[in-house]
């Protein structure tokens, strides 16, 4: 792919922040020249496929969609830098990308829209804030969106996920999709994993990401939080994904997926996430 496609937000002291313009994929977020985000050695960069890793943006559907392909358009096409990366008096770079409907959505999903995404990084944060437009004189549309962030992690098995406890869960592992409530304090993964948990509160923190330090996750108006690591079997299923990779990832994913987001004409729907190496 074109070097014109990698977007790069420079904070100094090796902090950076790189953005695919390929669905507006944030692809590397390194804090003191630490990356803080697992892609897969297998990823493929053809301007086509998903990018596996980083953080993909899922819209307007989440999981596998009638219309189009799974998870949505959103993080496979190609989205506009709509302003270049500028330091900010605060000493933040932030850079603002968007999308707007085109005849190759409109085969899928027959709405104008306009979304935008605009990223601050600051010295150990990276901000998200993301405005869904429906600027329709008379439809209505609905909606899911999700920022599918896959964390680096040593051993995802060392992991504990706070702020699950008592929610209620999709277990997506089974066919039937039961629901569950979570009665463990803090989660950790030994197994596939994929949970949807509704519901959930403002804030996680993962506890044994890279060095063994801790992320938080602050988010707004995303209700729900996924849990997602494919583990031995599934890695093998993917074929852009190393079969030897799932203990070095774990997807924690903000967004507004188990019920959708219903868009009047002329509003707009606004939603934000912060990352925060602690
Ligand atoms: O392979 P994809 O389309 O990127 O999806 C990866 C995973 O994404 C997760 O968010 C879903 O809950 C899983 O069901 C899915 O397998």
């Amino acid at each position: 792919m074109a070097a014109t496609s990698v977007v790069v937000l420079d904070r100094g002291n090796n902090t950076t922040c790189t953005i695919n313009l390929h669905g507006a994929t944030v692809v590397s977020w390194r804090v003191n020249n630490q990356e803080q985000l697992f892609v897969s050695k297998q990823a493929v960069f053809d301007g086509k496929k998903a990018i596996r890793g980083g953080i993909p943006f899922v819209f307007p559907q989440f999981g596998a969609w009638n219309y189009g392909p799974q998870h949505g358009f959103a993080r496979i096409v190609r989205w506009n830098l709509e302003k270049a990366p500028e330091r900010l008096q605060s000493g933040d770079v932030e850079a603002v990308f968007s999308l707007i409907d085109s005849d190759y959505t409109h085969s899928m999903w027959n709405y104008p829209f306009r979304l935008t995404y605009r990223l601050i990084l600051r010295e150990k944060e990276l901000h998200f804030n993301i405005g869904v437009y429906n600027p329709s004189k008379d439809l209505p549309f609905s909606f899911n969106l999700l920022l599918h962030t896959y964390f680096k992690v040593p051993d995802v098995r060392r992991c504990q996920i706070t702020g699950l406890y008592g929610t209620t869960f999709i277990d997506k592992t089974v066919v039937s999709n039961p629901m569950y409530q979570e009665g463990r304090e803090v989660v950790m993964i030994g197994e596939w994993t994929d949970r949807i948990y509704q519901n959930t509160p403002h804030e996680h923190v993962i506890s044994n990401v890279v060095s063994g330090r801790k992320m938080r996750i602050q988010k707004y108006n995303f209700p729900d939080t996924v849990v997602w690591n494919p583990w031995m079997e599934k890695a093998k299923e993917m074929a852009d994904f190393g079969d030897d990779e799932y203990p070095n990832m774990i997807c924690v994913e903000c967004g507004h997926v188990s019920s959708p987001v219903i868009l009047l004409p002329g509003t707009a729907f606004e939603a934000s996430q912060i990352l925060q190496v602690m």
